[in-house]
């Protein structure tokens, strides 16, 4: 050592010598003034990251990260390893994550999240992390039971919480500080073939509103019924989270949070070297990026996945709406992929719809003879109008004006007529808003309630994001329908949902078609037990991603997902009907998403797409539907142990 206490260049040689290091591999970093030698490690990416000696969790810097193929499968904020100890001795000492996951209590429970919930949760995510086939059986096995814990509502939970239940990479990170990386980041996921991607920007997860980072949770729930419902493979699956900054102050205040985007390159292009320094330390929490950059980072996100996996079906998810139109309109003629909040739920009330009138033993072009009234103005309420619209004028003869006619539209200033002031603004999120606003100009800015009364609606749509604004006067109101009245409270986790299936029968005297976006129990009024259906794009994303994904359809229409609406009508049986069911509830998940990939199929083929897969396509031409369905059964993963074999690397592959 000399009197800097650094190895001078002939002890290093000393050192190499006693510990038959090859030359090459051996490299020094100073750290408090000395120098440490380099480990060797015989792991990249994912083996890296799960091997508890090697792994430094958020601590990988950004050279090893890319060294290491890393980059995109931890977050992409950067911590020490003094300020890992300080998480985790807050944690220690305090139990700061604990009491984030428990405390408030109430605030818990009034999210419709019980504490049992979140154990299961925990029970369930800690199998998953072990052993996936098990997850799977489980998950399968007990559906109904466990969808409410791995997906809404406790995945709003779970989404909340991200950064104080991270424990294992599961899923990619992509940052700002990614740009002109992703292309090369993609291959640290070790999957060749990934069928299906979901991503999230965070910015809308369920009605919670901006989760920042913690919205990679609602990809992992999306694609864990991919897997249980539509059979993908889980390791042919990835969720994906774009954490470009957030707009939650409590996220930017949490010195715990995991979200950054790294610092902007443009501000370090001084020189070439200085790029890595400044990124391989500085983490930085900011607000969301937005406008031009924004798009861009988007292009380059969707052209890395389809560069490595051309054949993957993306679905976008949580967008919030000034995002979510303007990048379906970009995506969905050039890519494999649809938005879910749009286009799934669409179909998914569409489909309720019908269900609903079925249960009055009504056919489906009574649906021109409703009258709607919907809570929300934003992109899901703005895919589930047009759908309804052009399936009432494309079938039911009514043309544009008077299909409008029958819908009137509520935000949080009160009707929506052509009076409205900022129409054109608005039409940035809701498409052609214009012809839906009412022509009773008078009654500009009026509350839900006198709406109701006034309009006299059989139908009332909640997709708001805002719990209980269906008050006991609005559903009452609801009432004097003389048919009975449908009521659909669809905003996601339970906290938002617009009123309570219990709320919804007892103000109606048990005369309700109720369906809610996360689960209610069904109710029972004077011995009769009434469904509580569940109106969620659960119902839709699994079965149309598989027969696009399948298909290998190329782009995904509005007929494929309109078809896929009436392939899930045509499942509601008579059992359903007698408990006031809108949707199959007895029919097993993965016969709905078979028989649904069937119908996109044949409507892809019908349209006259270019079908990818020759023989699914072949397996309709000769032998039917019964034909296709069996194929793509014969695709769908199945959660069961198998033989298996070790075969060394380059060998048999
Ligand atoms: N059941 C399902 O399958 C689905 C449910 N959703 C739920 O729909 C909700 C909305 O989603 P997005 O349209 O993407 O969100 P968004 O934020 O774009 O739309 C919310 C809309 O509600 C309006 N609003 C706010 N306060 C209101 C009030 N007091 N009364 C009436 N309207 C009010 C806003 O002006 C906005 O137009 C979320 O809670 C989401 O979980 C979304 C997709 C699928
Ligand atoms: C269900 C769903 O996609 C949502 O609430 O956003
Ligand atoms: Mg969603």
């Amino acid at each position: 050592m000399n009197v800097h206490g650094l190895i001078k260049t002939k002890e290093l040689w000393a050192l190499r010598t006693i510990v038959h290091i090859p030359r090459c591999s051996i490299s020094s970093k100073m750290v408090g003034g000395r120098y440490l030698r380099a480990e060797i490690v015989r792991k990249k990416g994912r083996n890296l990251v799960s091997d508890p000696i090697s792994n430094k969790g958020l601590a990988f810097p950004l050279s090893e990260r890319d060294r290491l193929s890393v980059r995109g499968l931890v977050p992409p904020r950067i911590l020490s390893i003094q300020e890992q100890e300080r998480v985790i001795m807050d944690e220690y000492t305090r139990g700061w994550a604990a009491r984030a996951e428990q405390e408030p209590e109430d605030e818990i429970i009034k999210s419709g999240v019980s504490p049992d919930n979140i154990r299961k949760w925990k029970v369930l995510q800690s199998v998953q992390d072990r052993n996936e086939t098990l997850f799977y059986r489980i998950l399968m096995d007990n559906f109904q039971d466990m969808a409410p814990i791995i997906y809404t509502p406790t995945v709003g939970w779970a989404c909340s919480h991200f950064s104080q239940l991270y424990r294992r990479p599961r899923g990619m990170y992509f940052s700002h500080g990614d740009r002109g990386e992703m292309a090369s980041m993609v291959y640290n996921w070790e999957s060749d073939e990934v069928d299906a991607v979901v991503i999230t920007d965070g910015s809308r997860i369920l009605g919670l509103g901006d989760l920042g980072l913690g919205g990679l949770g609602i990809s992992i729930g999306k694609l864990d019924l991919y897997v249980a419902a539509g059979g993908f493979h889980p390791r042919r699956v990835l969720p994906v989270v774009l954490d470009i900054g957030t707009n939650n102050q409590k996220l930017l205040n949490d010195p715990n949070y995991l979200g950054t985007a790294l610092l902007p390159l443009t501000c370090f292009r001084n020189n070439h070297t200085s790029k890595m320094i400044a990124l391989s330390g500085l983490g930085l929490k900011q607000p969301r990026i937005d406008g031009e950059e924004y798009y861009a980072i988007m292009d380059e996100l969707m052209a890395a996945i389809k560069l490595r996996w051309p054949r993957a079906l993306i679905q976008h998810e949580d967008f919030q709406s000034k995002h979510a139109v303007n990048l379906l309109k970009r995506y969905r003629s050039e890519y494999l992929m649809f938005n879910d909040d749009i286009q799934g739920t669409a179909a998914t009330v569409l489909a309720g719809l019908y269900g609903a009138l079925k249960v009055q033993g009504l056919p489906p072009d009574a649906l021109k003879n409703q009258k709607f009234v919907v809570a929300g103005a934003g992109s899901a309420a703005s895919g589930v109008l047009l759908t309804i619209r052009n399936a009432i004028t494309r079938r039911y003869g009514l043309d544009k004006r008077e299909a409008g006619n029958l819908i009137y539209i509520v935000d949080e200033r009160g009707l929506i007529t052509k009076a409205r002031d900022n129409l054109d603004k608005m039409e940035e999120l809701f498409y052609d808003l214009k012809t839906f606003a009412a022509e009773e100009t008078n009654m500009e800015g009026m509350e839900l309630l006198e709406v109701v009364k006034t309009v006299k609606p059989n139908i009332l749509i909640g997709l708001s994001g805002v719990g209980g604004i269906f008050t006991d006067d609005v559903l009452k109101a609801m009432n004097k329908s003389p048919t009975p009245p449908i009521i659909f409270p669809l905003s996601n986790p339970t906290s938002r949902s617009e009123c309570s299936a219990e709320a919804a029968q007892r103000c109606t005297g048990g005369r309700a078609i109720f369906a809610s976006g996360s689960p209610f129990p069904s109710v029972t009024i004077d011995d009769t037990m009434i469904a509580s259906s569940q109106c969620n794009n659960r119902y839709i994303f699994p079965g149309l991603a598989l027969g696009a994904a399948l298909g290998q359809t190329g782009v995904v229409t509005n007929a494929m997902i309109n078809r896929s609406a009436e392939a899930l009508v045509e499942l509601i049986s008579e059992d359903d009907l007698k408990r006031r069911a809108t949707f199959p509830e007895r029919v097993d998940i993965r016969d709905i998403s078979s028989h649904l990939a069937v119908r996109v199929i044949q409507q892809a083929i019908e349209e006259g797409l270019k079908i990818g897969n020759l023989q699914a396509k072949e397996a309709l031409e000769y032998e039917g539907e019964e034909g296709l369905k069996t194929y793509i059964e014969s695709k769908m993963w199945n959660p069961e142990y198998r033989p298996l074999v070790y075969l060394p690397p380059g060998k048999g592959e």
